[in-house]
């Protein structure tokens, strides 16, 4: 880690600077830039100055490691003032040109630093970017204020509140980048290009004071007030989009250097926003997934695989095999007759075939993908298959019988998975005799959108087998999270509780319309009921069934869902559910629903003296979720999860917990173990166990601590 400047013999001083593994601009870097580029400014041998990144990359922009520590200690001034006396004072200040050499990334802080350079020469394929709204920040160093001058307000705009990045030739059509050259050719080139401009062959360009690419005020404002109007809309809970637009508004009115210092003011803002806090969070959580004590720390090295067998070709087959596919695996589809197995492969087609619609599949990426995947009704084929993946229904029978054959079929090395979402992993791989390499790979519908892979792990699989199976989640592009064996697993142990409040508060009185309502407002993709509508009531019933038997205690049944069914109404699939919908799937209330509600509350008859409750949005959303963190203090008690911010990213990416909010343990230590922990105790006293808080979260809230502190009991896995 450091910053070196050379002195080459055509009087360029090359600045490279290192901070493996991608270059982030820590503090002692920003430092080192700054007295190398002092020293090179007052040089008398330096002509002009070049900056690169090591390792094949410019940088991943500011370190984030660092917003953390800011936001832990609440000491702001950790950030510095790197815009106003780095970029500005020192480098564009500098007496001396500079260009920016860029290789392979340069987001965030390092696209910063790099417009503060007077040229960018970028390798083909590098990545430019200023992905700071997804981190809950904005961007600190001055990129409010110099995109939108060298790609224009609206590329900018939209580049920062997408947080998408562009490539070197993207950048290059819009004047981000000066040139694109070989990676061989790029430090040669910008030598001479710092040259030109030194000896006046070049103009020297300082792009807080270009104006020529900038809209006239009132086009950028009717350009910001639509940007603003917009991120409202899509984001009403997060303030950063727009404290970006502010500072770029700032610049666009009062000039450069005042948006430079409205941009220095809403990061620190953003920065200790607890959607920052949020942010930063996940960032780290998604990041620590692969690191499971005991398991990634002793060495092992994930298997390369080859090819990988699907068994079954129902819904969550062929979205796995189309996972696979999709990554270049091939893949062996198992049905149990030739019509099962043509359904399964028009499915994947169907898979493929939607995303081309979408034009994110070019023809040949299509074909391609869909020649690796062969039909097969015999388990003869399964000789030379790495891993394979049973996707059939949720019987325990079926399944055991279906282990038993893959035990005999199979090769010795090959890892033998379950897409179970609840059964007990030894229950599926009770009658064989290699238990060890038997593990979940649980996936989410549709496998080949959702990002996340629950990985399932019972007493008895091997490391290896564990190590292999989150590799696998890499190459096919989700986020492996490693859980223990229990019923429901992480996931959807977490999430029962919820499903069950929702239903409860119906049955209490609460309208179902306005359950929906509040907890899309909370952030939710959709309400708990407009769910059951889209996924199916039977689904939902025999995954009820499944916690009833594990955990009657904390089980709430309601009738509402068996009233529906008997009236026919099957939820989106046949038109009517909660919901009424239209050929486009529109969902509308429906007038008439309230007769299934009033003879389901008669039913459960839990509404205190007959009338219904009266609550306020916030508590729908805390007897929601409350349940829900209650859950997660179990799972982590029981170390059915290592560490809590493996269910914070759990809950976002399993069942869509809004990501600003942290994850549902994340969000229930913003609140606080103790303000949780006395509510649920509170509405138990009426409402009976299912709202009982756990001993673990009446322990970290007596004890005043965290949620996420680490826990000390021995893992029973
Ligand atoms: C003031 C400024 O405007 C503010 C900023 O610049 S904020 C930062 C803006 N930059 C970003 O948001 C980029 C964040 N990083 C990424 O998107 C991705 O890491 C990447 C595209 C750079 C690389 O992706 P990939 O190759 O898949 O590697 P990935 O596993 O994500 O990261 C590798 C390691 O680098 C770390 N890392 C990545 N970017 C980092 C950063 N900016 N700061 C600190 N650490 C970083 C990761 O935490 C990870 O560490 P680990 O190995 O200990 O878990």
């Amino acid at each position: 880690m450091g910053v070196k400047l050379e002195v080459l013999g055509d009087g360029v001083g090359l600045i490279t600077f290192s901070n493996p593994p991608v270059n982030a601009l820590a503090m002692p870097i920003l430092n080192g830039l700054k007295s190398k580029f002092e020293e090179a400014s007052n040089r008398k041998d330096v002509k002009a100055i070049v900056v690169m990144g090591e390792y094949g990359k410019f940088s991943g922009g500011f370190d984030i490691a660092t917003l953390l520590e800011t936001q832990k200690t609440g000491n702001v001034s950790l950030l510095g003032r790197v815009s106003i006396d780095i970029m500005i004072n020192t480098i564009e200040g500098s007496k001396k040109p500079s260009v920016a050499a860029i290789e392979g990334l340069a987001l965030g802080g390092g696209l910063e630093l790099a417009m503060s350079c007077n040229a960018r020469i970028a390798a083909p394929k590098a990545q430019l970017g200023q992905p700071e709204l997804q981190l809950g920040i904005i961007p600190g160093f001055g990129g409010t204020q110099r995109l939108p001058r060298l790609v224009g307000l609206s590329k900018a705009i939209e580049m920062m509140l997408s947080s998408k990045p562009v490539t070197s030739e993207e950048g290059k059509a819009l004047g981000l980048v000066d040139a694109v050259v070989s990676s061989e050719q790029l430090v040669a080139t910008a030598r001479k290009w710092a040259l030109d401009i030194a000896e006046g062959r070049k103009p020297r360009i300082i792009s807080l004071q270009k104006l020529d690419k900038l809209e006239p005020l009132g086009e950028a404002r009717r350009i910001l007030q639509v940007a603003r109007t917009q991120a409202k809309q899509r984001s009403p809970n997060i303030p950063h989009p727009i404290w970006c637009l502010d500072a770029i508004e700032e610049g666009v009115v009062s000039g450069g250097y005042a948006g430079s210092l409205k941009e220095e003011q809403c990061f620190k803002t953003a920065v200790m926003s607890p959607t920052g806090k949020a942010l930063v969070h996940i960032f780290f959580a998604q990041r620590a997934t692969t690191k499971v004590p005991g398991v990634t720390d002793c060495g092992l090295k994930s298997r390369p695989l080859k090819k990988v067998a699907v068994i079954g070709g129902g819904l969550m087959g062929s979205g796995i095999a189309t996972a696979f596919i999709l990554s270049n695996i091939p893949v062996l589809l198992k049905e149990l007759n030739e019509s099962f197995l043509q359904q399964g492969l028009d499915r994947i087609k169907a898979n493929l075939d939607s995303r081309a619609k979408k034009g994110s599949l070019s023809k040949e990426k299509y074909n391609k993908a869909f020649s690796l995947v062969k039909g097969t009704l015999d388990y003869k084929d399964f000789k030379d298959v790495d891993l394979v993946i049973e996707a059939v229904i949720e019987n325990i029978q079926l399944k055991q019988q279906i282990f038993q054959d893959l035990e005999k079929y199979c090769p010795s090395h090959c890892i033998l998975a379950t897409n179970t979402s609840t059964i007990d992993l030894n229950l599926v791989a009770q009658k064989i005799r290699f238990q060890d390499r038997v593990i979940g790979a649980h996936f989410f519908s549709p496998a080949h959108v959702m990002p996340l892979l629950e990985i399932v792990r019972s007493n008895k699989t091997a490391p290896q087998v564990i190590v292999d199976l989150i590799g696998v989640g890499k190459v096919i592009k989700k986020v492996p999270v490693v859980v223990g064996n229990c019923t429901g697993f992480a996931i959807n142990r977490m999430f029962f509780p919820y499903i069950h409040s929702a239903h409860m508060l119906a049955n209490l009185g609460i309208d179902v319309y306005r359950i929906d309502r509040v907890i899309t407002a909370f952030g939710m993709p959709m309400g708990p009921f407009r769910l059951a509508d889209l996924v199916g009531y039977e689904v939902s019933r025999s995954v009820a069934d499944q916690f009833a038997k594990a955990f009657p205690e904390r089980t709430y049944r309601s009738q509402l869902i068996s009233l529906l069914m008997e009236e026919n109404r099957l939820g989106q699939k046949n038109g009517r559910g909660f919901y009424l919908y239209d050929r486009q799937l529109k969902a509308t209330p429906d007038p008439d629903f309230k007769k299934f509600l009033d003879e389901s509350r008669r039913r459960a008859n839990i509404m205190p003296n007959g009338k219904p409750i009266v609550i306020s949005d916030e508590e729908i959303v805390e007897r929601m979720f409350f349940p829900v963190v209650n859950e997660a203090c179990r799972i982590l008690d029981e170390k059915i999860a290592v560490k809590a911010s493996d269910l914070d990213i759990s809950s976002v990416l399993g069942f869509g917990f809004p990501a600003y909010r942290g994850g549902v343990v994340f969000w229930g230590d913003s609140l606080g173990a103790a303000c949780v922990c006395d509510k649920l105790r509170e509405w138990s006293k009426t409402f009976g166990t299912f709202y009982q808080p756990c001993t673990f979260l009446e322990d970290r809230a007596r004890r005043g601590l965290s949620l996420e502190a680490a826990v000390d009991a021995k893992s029973r896995l």
